[in-house]
């Protein structure tokens, strides 16, 4: 199966459990991984045959302005389920990490799955 790839998307959001999160907007950074199957576009040049990336990332930022969410956790897993209703999605694989969250390291986050594979038909 193809893979629509999106790499280091940083959208701005409010997110954090403490208090002085609450008050402001911090970066998240996400990769994307979209299971489709290329083909038909690529035979006809058709973007409506296809997962338009560019609408996908308007779309997660207006999620990222729209939703406060604590945890990363809820973040990814409400962002997964808005995609997959929203755009023909059958898998997705979802990394966000939280640069800065933790000084020690050069970013913290998370990876989810969600969907079902499709099968390989050459
Ligand atoms: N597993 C998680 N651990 C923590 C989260 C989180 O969202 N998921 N969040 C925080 C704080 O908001 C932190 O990012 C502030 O520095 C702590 N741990």
């Amino acid at each position: 199966m193809d893979r629509i790839l999106i790499e280091a998307l940083k959208v701005d959001t409010v997110i954090g459990v403490y208090d002085w999160e609450r008050t402001i907007q911090q970066s998240l950074s996400l990769d994307l991984t979209l299971a489709t199957d290329i083909r038909p576009a690529a035979a006809t040049d058709d973007l409506s045959l296809t997962l338009d990336y560019a609408a996908i990332c308007q779309r997660i930022q207006r999620f990222a302005d729209t939703h406060q969410f604590a945890l990363v956790e809820t973040f990814a897993e409400r962002l997964a389920e808005c995609l997959r209703y929203e755009f023909p999605i059958s898998w997705l694989r979802l990394r966000v990490r939280k640069p800065g969250a933790v000084p020690q390291a050069a970013s913290v986050g998370l990876e989810i799955t969600r969907g079902e594979l499709p099968t390989a038909k050459e």
